[in-house]
């Protein structure tokens, strides 16, 4: 919580326990011949642009992914505590799954559309084990002062950041590489479910 506050970024490994990952995991898995190639941009302007993101990704519904019940409470949990330690009004959140196949990549961005601010804090858990140098996929992140550093996409770690400050990019994967991301909200939005 401090970090986030200070640095506006925070890297925390082992986030899950053991058999909570292992449920992510295997949903995951069990959902991947459903994604769809990614968009940029909300909703009627959604367009698809492999030049800028080469991902596919499959929206998070709370009811109908039931599956996923553990990993919906961990993020009442996450969300009350930004509330309380960081003072944060979140209300809502947006969630999906993501795979960037052998040469996807991210361009630099931010996570807010010029028509949509709400998203506060962008939360990314990658599901990669095994993953080694080499493999590609990390995360870049850029820092105030133009600099940047890699974050590598390892299994069990989560990366949290403030959405509207922290431009990143995802550098190109030499390997399918799988993560959960996802939005807090400051208000609730039904917008994720219909792009992407
Ligand atoms: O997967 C990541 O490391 C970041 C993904 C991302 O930037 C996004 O989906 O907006
Ligand atoms: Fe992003």
């Amino acid at each position: 919580m401090d970090d986030i506050s200070d640095k506006d970024y925070v890297v925390i490994d082992h986030f899950f326990r053991e058999e909570l990952y292992a449920e992510i995991r295997s949903f995951f898995l069990s959902k991947l011949s459903s994604f769809k190639e990614a968009g940029i941009g909300v909703d009627s302007d959604n367009q698809i642009n492999s030049k800028i993101r080469g991902d596919f990704t499959y929206w998070l519904d709370r009811k109908r992914d039931s599956d996923l019940q553990n990993f919906w409470e961990l993020l009442d949990e996450i969300i009350q505590m930004f509330n309380r330690y960081c003072y944060l009004s979140l209300s809502g959140y947006e969630f999906h799954l993501a795979h960037y196949p052998s040469g996807g990549h991210y361009d630099k961005h931010l996570d807010q559309f010029e028509n949509r601010n709400n998203r506060m804090i962008s939360v990314v858990i990658y599901l990669n084990e095994g993953w080694q140098q080499g493999d590609g996929g990390e995360l870049e992140i850029f820092e105030k002062d133009g600099s940047s550093f890699l974050v590598e996409p390892l299994a069990m770690r989560c990366v949290m950041f403030k959405s509207a400050e922290v431009p990143h990019a995802v550098l190109q994967a030499n390997k399918s590489r799988f993560s959960l991301t996802g939005w807090l909200l400051y208000q609730p939005s039904a917008l994720g479910k219909f792009f992407g």
